[in-house]
């Protein structure tokens, strides 16, 4: 596969879920190319596809329609290929396992020598700050550090593409900002590519090179915004004038499809 190649090419994807109450259209006609090292973030109302999305992207859910490639490959191939890092809603650590245990398992399930496992579950806590608390059990770590927790074990693998569905969105605005801050940080010192689902404009906009705006019944992309703000973003990129007309569209968007709905 070439360097330019897309990291995700869908071309008009569709979802339908059959259930007892009728066919859901999860997505319908969604058509996105994200290219490497890209920070694409995805808004929207509840029910309107975004973990849909990357759930077909991580081979969890077949579409129905469309096509879709990860890296070049169909998503099943790509998961073969541990293509990319999964990072939940909740952190979904495991609570009987410490830390380094969590972040060790799936690297043993994958046959990893012990050696290397080590050095690998070493390597990620001390990308996410968390050295020295491998021993520690999930119950032993704020909300926010077990979040960093879930976010080293989906860096373990060294995938270059990182899926991650709502993070940050049990944590406190505080901790929240922190961890905006140690993404992005991480972002630019490996040069991932990462999608990003959120609900909230402000911290999709933060994030984003660009900006994926979702409406739901059908859940189906309304927007997508390239930002204008350098890579380097300070928190207090947020009062200015560029952040604040990007945020306005994205507000924009999330209305119009709402309102397209009723
Ligand atoms: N396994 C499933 N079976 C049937 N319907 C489903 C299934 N998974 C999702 N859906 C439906 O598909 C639609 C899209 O759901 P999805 O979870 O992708 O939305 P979302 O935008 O991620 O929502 P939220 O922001 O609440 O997480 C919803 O109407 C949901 O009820």
């Amino acid at each position: 596969m070439s360097a330019n190649a897309p990291v995700i090419e869908a071309s008009g994807l569709d979802l339908v879920f059959r259930t007892a109450d009728g066919p859901v259209h999860a997505l319908r006609d969604v058509n996105l190319s994200i290219g490497r090292g890209e920070f694409v973030s995805f808004i929207g109302p509840s029910g309107c596809g975004k973990t849909t999305f990357l759930r077909c992207v991580a081979a969890l859910e077949t579409p129905t329609g469309g096509r879709l490639a990860v890296n070049g490959m169909s998503p099943d191939a790509a998961r073969r290929a541990r293509a990319y890092g999964y990072v939940f809603q909740a952190a979904a650590l495991m609570p009987w396992r410490t830390i380094a245990g969590n972040i060790r398992l799936p690297l043993r399930i994958m046959g990893y020598p012990k050696a290397e496992r080590e050095e690998r579950v070493a390597r990620v806590l001390r990308m996410v700050e968390l050295g020295g608390f491998e021993k520690k059990y999930p119950w032993q770590l704020s909300g926010g550090m077990q979040q960093r927790a879930s976010i080293a074990r989906a860096l373990a693998f060294d995938a270059d593409l990182l899926l991650m569905d709502e993070p940050f969105g049990a944590l406190d605005e505080i901790v929240r900002d922190r961890l905006n801050e140690e993404l992005l940080a991480l972002w630019a010192r490996t040069g991932k590519t990462i999608c990003f689902v959120t609900h909230s404009i402000p911290e999709a906009v933060y994030l984003s090179t660009r900006i994926v705006v979702m409406s739901p019944r059908p859940g189906r992309v309304t927007d997508v915004i390239e930002s204008p703000l350098p890579r380097e973003r300070p928190l207090h990129i947020r009062e200015s004038a560029d952040f604040l007309s990007i945020a306005a569209r994205v507000r924009d968007g999330l209305r119009a499809g709402i309102g397209a709905e009723v």
